[in-house]
């Protein structure tokens, strides 16, 4: 098969990349030093329709591929094979099930360790062997966010540094100025007891001296400064660079400009070098991309874990209006326990009044919303994680690919819509739906307070051939049953 339908196939539902929310980073100020941390994460621009009706915007995708690298503390769990394509099909295809097949260096070993990592996560297993092989193997690797992509890229140039050599030996470019710091922490935190081995920032703010000459072993930075720093400032020899990375294709590919500098970096880079190409989503524009930046790459790609309706009950209430919808709501929180639940609404506005509402009910409430900065946002969805709230009120912008595992209760107060108004099969799948066979059993109800969002529940019902049972939630045994 050749490499491109090979691609191509399994991307299809990876290429309908969601259309994400209207979060942009902002500019930092210009900030000194090399040891920029985390606690700088940028800010988001607020939106300045503020209290508009819906939320149709896009989220840019870096801040989503951040705000899911804050919040999550695990693997995200995935059962489908790992897919190789293997540059010479003849030469054995190996893989490890343990870090200690790799033979990796002692202290990166008690790095692994120290981190928590007992074993090699999926993409790792197939991964890690190639990026670590003699002579060295280029690669192009996607699977989605949180399989250990990073921390196998890291492994990989921490692997083939000499620390004795005071000059860069590995490159690693990322999207933007806060995924730059997110991945520099990654190879701190896996490289802390390897301390001979020195990292530095290419990003905005942090101005060497002309004249400099870097004698860090890895540099990580964003595309343009790491072009300076190379191209125009010489700060190091692009010749004598082993190992070059680029981090989240899909997102570099978004910003105008990234995409043509990456290249002008590779190309200064000595053919020996080798390339690794790393993205969560493999669109056709991604591919090409990649081919010009790896050549004569071994590919794997991982499937996106499919969620399923199989182990979630669903309900529908019949309202006519929020205030009866909110009712509702009440009623059911006063029959049933609920540990913790996430409720979806359509707008911004119907989000912070129903928070209010829940409020004062005496409810311990979080809610997310559209004009939060990156970090807020990170910090209310850690909160709720720790159960420090039991009540996520949140629109489906603000919401999309955040995953909080312990809910076992999804209301959607507004049935998840498109922009025309159809119903949203994929959204209502994302919010309700469990991955993986052994998902928690979980509870979904839905509000209806139209003929219009009653159409829209039954072509959902429709959609995914899974009966939607009505629920009377002025009987307050009917509703305690829903809870058995
Ligand atoms: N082998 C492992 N065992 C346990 N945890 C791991 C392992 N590898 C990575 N992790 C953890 O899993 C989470 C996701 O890993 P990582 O950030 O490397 O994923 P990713 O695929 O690079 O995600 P993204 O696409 O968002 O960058 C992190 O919290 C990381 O510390």
């Amino acid at each position: 098969m050749s490499t491109d339908s090979w691609a191509q196939a399994v991307d299809e539902q990876e290429a309908a990349a969601e259309s994400i929310g209207n979060l942009q980073i902002k500019e930092r100020p210009e900030e000194n030093g090399t040891t920029a941390n985390a606690t700088n994460i940028g800010a988001a621009t607020p939106d300045a329709t503020g209290d508009k009706s819906t939320e149709d915007d896009k989220d840019d995708r870096a801040a989503q591929s951040l705000l899911n690298k804050l919040i999550r503390s695990n693997l995200v769990k995935n059962t489908n094979q790992v897919e190789v394509l293997q540059k010479d099909p003849n030469s054995p295809l190996y893989s490890v099930r343990t870090f200690e097949e790799l033979r990796l260096k002692p202290q990166l070993l008690q790095g692994v360790y120290s981190m928590g990592f007992n074993r090699p996560s999926k993409i790792q297993e197939t991964a890690l062997p190639m990026m670590l092989a003699e002579p060295p193997q280029n690669l192009i690797a996607q699977s989605q966010s949180g399989t250990g992509k990073t921390a196998a890229f890291v492994l990989a140039m921490l692997s083939h540094v000499d620390p004795s050599r005071k000059y860069p030996q590995c490159l690693c470019v990322s999207p933007t100025y806060e995924l730059a710091l997110q991945t520099g922490k990654v190879i701190e935190q896996m490289g802390q007891y390897y301390s001979e081995v020195k990292l530095v920032y290419a990003i905005r703010g942090n101005k060497l001296p002309r004249g400099t000459k870097l004698q860090e072993q890895i540099v990580i930075g964003t595309p343009g400064t790491m072009l300076d720093w190379c191209g125009k400032f010489k700060f190091f020899d692009p010749k004598k660079i082993l190992v070059f990375v680029l981090d989240e294709a899909d997102v570099m590919i978004d910003t105008q400009g990234h995409q043509d500098q990456s290249i002008r970096i590779q190309r200064m880079l000595p053919q020996s070098c080798q390339m690794l190409l790393f993205s969560a989503t493999f669109e056709e524009s991604v591919w090409n991309f990649a081919k010009r930046i790896v050549p004569d790459p071994n590919i794997i790609k991982l499937k996106r874990e499919e969620e399923t309706l199989d182990t979630i009950k669903q309900y529908y209430v019949l309202c006519n209006s929020r205030e009866e919808k909110f009712k509702a709501l009440c009623n059911i929180y006063g029959a049933i326990t609920i540990a913790q639940a996430m409720i979806f609404c359509h707008t911004r506005k119907t989000a912070g009044w129903l928070a209010g509402e829940l409020s004062r009910e005496g409810h311990q409430v979080a809610l997310l919303s559209g004009e939060m900065q990156v970090e807020q946002r990170a910090a209310v969805i850690e909160r709720f994680r720790e159960g420090k709230e039991k009540v996520l009120v949140t629109t489906n912008v603000c919401a999309r690919g955040i995953d909080v595992e312990q809910v076992s209760v999804v209301i959607n107060f507004d049935l998840p819509v498109d922009k025309d108004g159809n119903p949203d099969n994929e959204t209502y799948l994302h919010r309700i739906g469990r991955t993986g066979r052994f998902g928690k059993r979980g509870l979904a109800i839905n509000m209806v307070d139209s003929k219009m969002s009653m159409n829209i529940l039954n072509k959902i019902q429709e959609h995914f051939n899974k009966k939607i049972e009505r629920l009377d939630t002025d009987d307050l045994d009917e509703i305690e049953k829903i809870a058995s």
